[in-house]
Protein backbone atom coordinates (compact mmCIF):
# COMPACT_ATOMS: atom_id res chain seq x y z
CA UNK A 1 0.00 0.00 0.00
CA UNK A 2 0.73 3.39 -0.69
CA UNK A 3 1.72 5.72 2.52
CA UNK A 4 3.57 8.59 4.07
CA UNK A 5 6.96 8.72 5.80
CA UNK A 6 5.86 9.36 9.52
CA UNK A 7 3.83 5.68 8.49
CA UNK A 8 6.94 3.70 7.79
CA UNK A 9 9.81 5.56 9.95
CA UNK A 10 7.46 6.34 13.08
CA UNK A 11 7.54 2.39 13.74
CA UNK A 12 11.29 1.91 12.25
CA UNK A 13 12.37 4.32 15.17
CA UNK A 14 10.19 2.97 17.95
CA UNK A 15 11.39 -0.66 16.67
CA UNK A 16 15.42 0.30 16.42
CA UNK A 17 15.25 -1.03 13.14
CA UNK A 18 16.21 1.38 9.97
CA UNK A 19 14.39 0.87 6.25
CA UNK A 20 16.19 1.56 3.36
CA UNK A 21 15.49 4.98 1.31
CA UNK A 22 16.40 3.41 -2.49
CA UNK A 23 16.74 5.85 -5.06
CA UNK A 24 15.13 5.14 -8.58
CA UNK A 25 15.39 6.46 -11.87
CA UNK A 26 13.78 3.31 -14.09
CA UNK A 27 11.09 0.39 -14.45
CA UNK A 28 13.77 -1.69 -13.48
CA UNK A 29 15.25 -0.39 -9.97
CA UNK A 30 12.08 0.26 -9.21
CA UNK A 31 11.12 -3.27 -9.79
CA UNK A 32 14.01 -4.65 -7.67
CA UNK A 33 13.43 -2.47 -4.73
CA UNK A 34 9.10 -3.07 -4.08
CA UNK A 35 9.27 -6.83 -5.36
CA UNK A 36 12.81 -7.56 -3.07
CA UNK A 37 10.42 -5.71 -0.61
CA UNK A 38 7.63 -7.57 -1.13
CA UNK A 39 9.50 -11.12 -0.87
CA UNK A 40 11.37 -9.78 2.48
CA UNK A 41 8.07 -8.45 3.83
CA UNK A 42 9.87 -5.30 4.40
CA UNK A 43 8.45 -1.64 4.35
CA UNK A 44 10.28 0.85 2.10
CA UNK A 45 10.96 3.64 0.74
CA UNK A 46 11.43 4.47 -2.88
CA UNK A 47 13.21 7.70 -3.85
CA UNK A 48 13.62 10.14 -6.83
CA UNK A 49 15.78 12.78 -6.49
CA UNK A 50 15.21 16.38 -8.45
CA UNK A 51 17.43 14.51 -11.69
CA UNK A 52 15.56 11.60 -11.48
CA UNK A 53 12.16 13.15 -11.92
CA UNK A 54 13.71 15.72 -14.84
CA UNK A 55 15.33 11.86 -15.99
CA UNK A 56 11.55 9.76 -15.59
CA UNK A 57 9.06 12.76 -14.74
CA UNK A 58 5.52 11.88 -13.77
CA UNK A 59 6.14 8.29 -15.96
CA UNK A 60 8.30 7.13 -13.42
CA UNK A 61 6.33 8.43 -10.55
CA UNK A 62 3.25 6.95 -11.91
CA UNK A 63 5.22 3.18 -11.96
CA UNK A 64 6.39 3.75 -8.60
CA UNK A 65 2.64 5.28 -7.55
CA UNK A 66 1.17 2.10 -9.13
CA UNK A 67 3.01 -0.07 -8.00
CA UNK A 68 2.65 1.00 -4.33
CA UNK A 69 -1.11 0.87 -4.92
CA UNK A 70 -0.68 -3.18 -5.62
CA UNK A 71 2.00 -4.12 -3.00
CA UNK A 72 1.12 -5.88 -0.04
CA UNK A 73 3.91 -4.12 1.45
CA UNK A 74 4.29 -0.38 3.10
CA UNK A 75 5.40 1.38 0.50
CA UNK A 76 6.45 5.63 0.82
CA UNK A 77 7.39 7.38 -2.93
CA UNK A 78 9.88 10.27 -1.75
CA UNK A 79 11.39 13.50 -2.73
CA UNK A 80 15.40 12.88 -1.97
CA UNK A 81 17.20 16.65 -1.79
CA UNK A 82 14.43 18.33 -2.60
CA UNK A 83 16.11 22.27 -3.42
CA UNK A 84 13.24 24.66 -2.87
CA UNK A 85 9.56 24.71 -1.67
CA UNK A 86 8.31 25.11 -4.98
CA UNK A 87 10.33 21.92 -5.60
CA UNK A 88 8.79 19.75 -2.92
CA UNK A 89 4.85 21.55 -3.23
CA UNK A 90 5.92 19.99 -7.20
CA UNK A 91 6.75 16.47 -6.26
CA UNK A 92 3.23 16.57 -3.32
CA UNK A 93 1.55 17.41 -6.78
CA UNK A 94 2.87 14.42 -8.76
CA UNK A 95 1.48 11.91 -5.86
CA UNK A 96 5.05 11.72 -3.78
CA UNK A 97 4.11 11.05 -0.03
CA UNK A 98 7.29 12.49 1.64
CA UNK A 99 9.45 15.62 0.37
CA UNK A 100 12.88 16.42 1.98
CA UNK A 101 13.42 20.18 1.98
CA UNK A 102 17.31 20.07 1.60
CA UNK A 103 18.34 23.83 3.30
CA UNK A 104 21.03 22.87 4.92
CA UNK A 105 23.60 24.46 3.02
CA UNK A 106 21.82 27.58 4.00
CA UNK A 107 22.69 29.11 7.27
CA UNK A 108 20.77 28.21 10.54
CA UNK A 109 17.78 30.68 10.36
CA UNK A 110 17.44 30.36 7.03
CA UNK A 111 17.08 26.51 6.85
CA UNK A 112 14.58 26.99 9.58
CA UNK A 113 12.17 29.43 7.86
CA UNK A 114 12.55 27.17 4.49
CA UNK A 115 11.73 23.95 6.15
CA UNK A 116 9.03 25.59 8.06
CA UNK A 117 7.67 26.80 5.42
CA UNK A 118 7.68 23.48 3.71
CA UNK A 119 6.36 21.71 6.57
CA UNK A 120 3.28 23.92 6.77
CA UNK A 121 2.03 23.23 3.29
CA UNK A 122 3.09 19.31 3.10
CA UNK A 123 1.44 18.78 6.61
CA UNK A 124 -1.96 20.71 4.94
CA UNK A 125 -2.09 17.94 2.71
CA UNK A 126 -0.89 14.90 4.97
CA UNK A 127 2.64 14.36 3.28
CA UNK A 128 5.97 13.83 5.78
CA UNK A 129 8.75 16.29 5.74
CA UNK A 130 12.69 15.37 6.24
CA UNK A 131 14.66 18.21 6.39
CA UNK A 132 18.49 18.45 6.80
CA UNK A 133 21.06 19.80 9.59
CA UNK A 134 24.21 19.48 9.43
CA UNK A 135 26.32 19.07 5.75
CA UNK A 136 27.50 16.21 4.48
CA UNK A 137 31.35 15.89 2.56
CA UNK A 138 30.46 14.88 -0.99
CA UNK A 139 28.21 16.39 -4.45
CA UNK A 140 24.69 16.58 -2.76
CA UNK A 141 22.47 16.61 -6.33
CA UNK A 142 22.82 20.71 -6.53
CA UNK A 143 25.68 21.48 -4.08
CA UNK A 144 29.03 20.49 -4.21
CA UNK A 145 30.49 20.67 -0.43
CA UNK A 146 34.18 20.02 -0.06
CA UNK A 147 35.69 18.72 3.11
CA UNK A 148 36.25 21.50 4.79
CA UNK A 149 33.04 22.92 4.23
CA UNK A 150 31.23 20.16 5.51
CA UNK A 151 30.14 20.26 9.12
CA UNK A 152 28.91 17.44 11.56
CA UNK A 153 25.32 18.04 13.34
CA UNK A 154 25.19 19.71 16.44
CA UNK A 155 23.51 17.90 18.89
CA UNK A 156 21.76 20.77 21.20
CA UNK A 157 21.45 23.06 17.48
CA UNK A 158 19.56 19.93 16.31
CA UNK A 159 16.98 19.77 19.16
CA UNK A 160 16.32 23.48 18.37
CA UNK A 161 15.98 23.03 14.94
CA UNK A 162 13.19 20.26 14.98
CA UNK A 163 11.58 22.16 17.32
CA UNK A 164 11.43 25.61 15.28
CA UNK A 165 10.49 23.37 12.15
CA UNK A 166 7.96 20.64 13.36
CA UNK A 167 9.75 18.37 10.66
CA UNK A 168 8.89 14.40 10.45
CA UNK A 169 12.09 13.17 10.02
CA UNK A 170 15.49 14.67 10.49
CA UNK A 171 19.00 13.76 7.91
CA UNK A 172 21.99 14.56 10.09
CA UNK A 173 25.53 14.76 8.78
CA UNK A 174 27.39 12.06 10.92
CA UNK A 175 30.44 11.47 8.82
CA UNK A 176 29.08 9.93 5.56
CA UNK A 177 28.92 11.46 2.32
CA UNK A 178 27.75 10.43 -1.14
CA UNK A 179 29.08 8.62 -3.96
CA UNK A 180 31.48 5.96 -3.77
CA UNK A 181 34.68 7.48 -2.25
CA UNK A 182 33.25 8.01 1.25
CA UNK A 183 36.79 8.14 3.04
CA UNK A 184 39.98 6.25 3.01
CA UNK A 185 39.77 2.49 4.62
CA UNK A 186 36.93 2.61 6.77
CA UNK A 187 34.50 5.55 6.53
CA UNK A 188 34.15 7.38 10.10
CA UNK A 189 30.95 7.28 10.92
CA UNK A 190 30.04 8.91 14.39
CA UNK A 191 28.43 6.97 16.35
CA UNK A 192 28.38 8.51 19.77
CA UNK A 193 27.02 11.64 17.83
CA UNK A 194 24.14 9.86 16.37
CA UNK A 195 23.54 8.16 20.19
CA UNK A 196 23.63 12.07 21.73
CA UNK A 197 21.12 13.44 19.09
CA UNK A 198 18.87 10.47 19.18
CA UNK A 199 18.66 10.96 23.24
CA UNK A 200 17.56 14.66 22.54
CA UNK A 201 15.37 14.24 19.25
CA UNK A 202 12.81 11.77 19.60
CA UNK A 203 11.59 12.04 15.73
CA UNK A 204 13.47 9.35 12.93
CA UNK A 205 16.53 10.23 12.04
CA UNK A 206 17.96 9.98 8.57
CA UNK A 207 21.44 8.79 7.22
CA UNK A 208 22.53 10.16 3.77
CA UNK A 209 25.23 8.79 2.06
CA UNK A 210 25.11 5.03 3.75
CA UNK A 211 25.69 2.58 0.33
CA UNK A 212 28.49 0.38 1.21
CA UNK A 213 30.27 0.58 -1.83
CA UNK A 214 30.67 -3.45 -1.33
CA UNK A 215 34.37 -4.24 -2.58
CA UNK A 216 33.15 -7.34 -4.20
CA UNK A 217 30.96 -5.28 -6.48
CA UNK A 218 33.75 -3.14 -6.98
CA UNK A 219 35.83 -5.99 -8.65
CA UNK A 220 33.05 -7.10 -10.79
CA UNK A 221 32.61 -3.95 -11.89
CA UNK A 222 36.31 -3.52 -12.63
CA UNK A 223 36.44 -6.68 -14.79
CA UNK A 224 33.52 -5.72 -16.52
CA UNK A 225 35.10 -3.08 -17.98
CA UNK A 226 34.02 -0.92 -15.38
CA UNK A 227 36.33 2.23 -14.21
CA UNK A 228 36.64 3.24 -10.32
CA UNK A 229 38.92 4.52 -7.82
CA UNK A 230 39.86 3.37 -4.39
CA UNK A 231 35.71 3.59 -3.76
CA UNK A 232 34.85 2.52 -0.24
CA UNK A 233 31.23 2.90 1.37
CA UNK A 234 29.47 2.41 4.77
CA UNK A 235 30.70 -0.53 6.77
CA UNK A 236 27.44 -2.78 7.68
CA UNK A 237 28.11 -3.11 11.08
CA UNK A 238 28.09 0.94 11.88
CA UNK A 239 24.82 0.89 10.10
CA UNK A 240 23.32 -1.81 12.23
CA UNK A 241 24.91 0.62 15.48
CA UNK A 242 23.19 3.80 13.77
CA UNK A 243 19.83 1.92 13.68
CA UNK A 244 20.13 1.36 17.47
CA UNK A 245 20.61 4.96 17.90
CA UNK A 246 17.53 6.38 16.16
CA UNK A 247 18.89 5.92 12.73
CA UNK A 248 15.30 5.14 10.96
CA UNK A 249 16.03 5.93 7.24
CA UNK A 250 18.98 4.52 5.41
CA UNK A 251 19.62 6.14 1.90
CA UNK A 252 20.81 3.98 -0.51
CA UNK A 253 21.86 5.22 -4.52
CA UNK A 254 25.58 4.69 -5.43
CA UNK A 255 25.13 0.65 -4.49
CA UNK A 256 22.22 0.34 -7.02
CA UNK A 257 24.00 2.13 -9.68
CA UNK A 258 27.04 -0.01 -9.45
CA UNK A 259 25.29 -3.04 -9.47
CA UNK A 260 23.11 -2.24 -12.53
CA UNK A 261 25.82 -0.89 -14.27
CA UNK A 262 27.76 -3.96 -13.25
CA UNK A 263 24.85 -6.12 -14.89
CA UNK A 264 24.83 -4.60 -17.89
CA UNK A 265 28.48 -4.53 -18.34
CA UNK A 266 29.02 -8.15 -17.93
CA UNK A 267 26.22 -8.92 -20.55
CA UNK A 268 27.38 -6.84 -23.44
CA UNK A 269 30.81 -7.92 -22.51
CA UNK A 270 30.37 -11.80 -22.38
CA UNK A 271 27.49 -11.56 -25.30
CA UNK A 272 28.59 -8.78 -27.64
CA UNK A 273 25.84 -10.48 -30.50
CA UNK A 274 23.09 -9.79 -27.98
CA UNK A 275 20.78 -6.67 -28.10
CA UNK A 276 17.52 -8.17 -26.55
CA UNK A 277 17.32 -5.40 -23.69
CA UNK A 278 15.60 -7.74 -21.37
CA UNK A 279 18.82 -10.36 -21.63
CA UNK A 280 20.51 -7.39 -21.15
CA UNK A 281 18.65 -5.16 -18.20
CA UNK A 282 17.52 -8.38 -17.00
CA UNK A 283 20.48 -9.79 -15.25
CA UNK A 284 20.94 -6.32 -14.03
CA UNK A 285 17.87 -5.63 -12.25
CA UNK A 286 18.62 -9.47 -10.46
CA UNK A 287 21.79 -7.76 -9.47
CA UNK A 288 20.34 -4.93 -8.08
CA UNK A 289 17.51 -7.40 -6.17
CA UNK A 290 20.78 -8.80 -4.51
CA UNK A 291 22.25 -5.18 -3.21
CA UNK A 292 18.58 -4.62 -2.19
CA UNK A 293 18.12 -7.82 -0.03
CA UNK A 294 21.52 -7.47 1.37
CA UNK A 295 21.13 -4.23 2.42
CA UNK A 296 17.42 -4.94 4.07
CA UNK A 297 18.79 -7.33 6.11
CA UNK A 298 21.72 -5.20 7.44
CA UNK A 299 18.95 -2.64 8.44
CA UNK A 300 16.87 -4.60 10.45
CA UNK A 301 13.41 -4.25 8.56
CA UNK A 302 12.97 -7.63 7.13
CA UNK A 303 9.74 -8.85 8.59
CA UNK A 304 8.14 -5.63 9.67
CA UNK A 305 5.72 -4.85 7.33
O1 LIG B 1 22.24 9.88 0.37
C1 LIG B 1 21.94 9.44 -0.72
C2 LIG B 1 22.68 8.27 -1.37
O2 LIG B 1 23.94 8.05 -0.79
P1 LIG B 1 24.99 7.03 -1.49
O3 LIG B 1 25.70 7.79 -2.55
O4 LIG B 1 25.89 6.58 -0.38
O5 LIG B 1 24.19 5.89 -2.06
N1 LIG B 1 20.90 9.94 -1.40
O6 LIG B 1 20.21 11.00 -0.90
CA1 LIG C 1 22.21 19.15 2.33
NA1 LIG D 1 16.14 12.30 1.27
ZN1 LIG E 1 21.56 12.22 0.17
Amino acid sequence: MLVTGNDILIPARAGKYAVGAFNTNDMEITQAIIHTAEKLRSPVMVQMSEGAIKYGGQDLADIVIDMAHRSSVPVALHLDHGSSYDSALKAIKMGFTSVMIDASHYPFEENVHETRRVVEAAHAMGISVEAELGRLGGIEEHVVVDEKDAFLTDPEEAVKFVEETGTDYLAIAIGTSHGAYKGKGRPFIDLVRIKRISELVAIPLVAHGSSGVPAELVQRFRDAGGEIGDAVGIADEDLQQAAQYGIAKVNVDTDLRLAMTTGVREVLKKNPKEFDPRKIFGPARDLMSQVVEHKMRVLGSVGKA
